[in-house]
């Protein structure tokens, strides 16, 4: 049983945000009660877990907001997306900062604007670990589709064009996170813009070429040689944002931006093992969860396959 270094006690504060403003398609907001309704918390608890769940946010005001929310430059719901975020943040801080780890259920990943905020408030130092289809590290200058859930990462690194309000009134002048401390295991669809900023700032990032390539266990090794230096010499606190739509969509179809090519199930479920392994996980994000797509038995399988993730980063193993 690895030890879990940052935590006080074995405490997991889910922080469910039900919120679909970093997109265009309805029903991602339904994914946090989705996965609460499956048994997620009695699953954690069977791992030994206490689990601190008070409801859903509320985010106060932002169906009103979203109602009238005009686009500032490209970007979409701009005001409902920073104040969402920065009360994410807020939780997020808070929970860290009391020795638990959040977990935080998504909801479109423009959320982990909020979530990455708040671990590394907490933990300075932290690496961010980002599994994905996407790089989601558009600016609000190079964003194709005005999505927010396409740049979260860009606003944390603190890219030019990211100093913009309404984030700017919140955001730290100074960013919290450096390109080295990050790292992308699953990449397969990334725009021109991305792909530019992802070569300028050096940003490690294996794509499925390099999953095919190199097999999952490697890869893994060397996301955390990266980010976290040679085993036996890691340290650094890990953030794990795990976007459901990095899996293969034969695995989760339920989500609103699928890209065959994926990870398969065993894939999905080693990293977050290999994670859970290394003690060093202090926050984790499973994001885009979209109950609302596709048929039903499409819907229970993501929202399985959610909960199975989660239980893999949080200690389940075999034997
Ligand atoms: N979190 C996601 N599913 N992101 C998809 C982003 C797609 C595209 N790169 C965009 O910026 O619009
Ligand atoms: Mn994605
Ligand atoms: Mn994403």
């Amino acid at each position: 049983m690895p030890q879990d270094r940052y935590l006080k006690e074995k405490s997991v504060a889910i922080v469910g945000c039900p919120f679909s403003g970093g997109q265009r398609r309805s029903g991602v907001d339904t994914g946090p009660n989705s996965l609460v309704a499956a048994g997620l918390i009695e699953q954690l608890q069977s791992l030994g877990w206490n689990v601190d769940f008070e409801g859903h946010q509320q985010f106060e005001g932002v169906n009103a907001t979203l109602a009238q929310d005009e686009d500032i430059g490209k970007m979409k719901n701009p005001r409902s997306v920073s104040s969402v975020t920065e009360a994410v943040a807020n939780t997020v801080e808070k929970h860290a900062k009391a020795g638990k780890l959040p977990l935080t259920l998504g909801g479109d990943h423009s959320l982990a604007l909020g979530t990455v905020s708040g671990s590394l408030r907490a933990h300075p130092d932290a690496a961010l670990i980002w599994i994905d289809a996407h790089a989601d590290i558009n600016t609000p200058l190079t964003t194709p589709s005005g999505n927010l859930h396409g740049c979260p990462v860009s606003f944390l690194l603190g890219l030019d064009g990211t100093d913009v309000e309404p984030f700017n009134a919140w955001l730290p002048k100074k960013p919290l996170l450096t390109p080295d401390r990050l790292v992308y295991i699953g990449l397969r669809d990334i725009d021109e813009g991305e792909r530019k900023i992802l070569k300028e700032n050096n940003i490690k990032s294996f794509s499925m070429h390099h999953v095919d390539k190199w097999g999952i266990g490697k890869v893994v090794e060397m996301a955390l040689d990266h980010v976290n230096g040679a085993p036996g010499k890691r340290d650094r606190p890990v953030h794990l944002s795990f976007d459901v739509d990095a899996l293969d969509p034969s695995v989760a179809p339920s989500t609103g931006t699928p890209v065959r090519g994926g990870l398969t199930f065993r894939e999905g479920h080693y990293i977050c093992e290999a994670i859970y392994e290394t003690g060093l996980l202090v926050a984790l994000d499973l994001m885009e969860v979209n109950p609302s797509l596709l048929e039903d038995k499409d819907a229970k399988q993501t929202i399985a396959v959610g909960c199975s993730l989660i239980r893999s980063a949080l200690g389940e193993t075999l034997l």
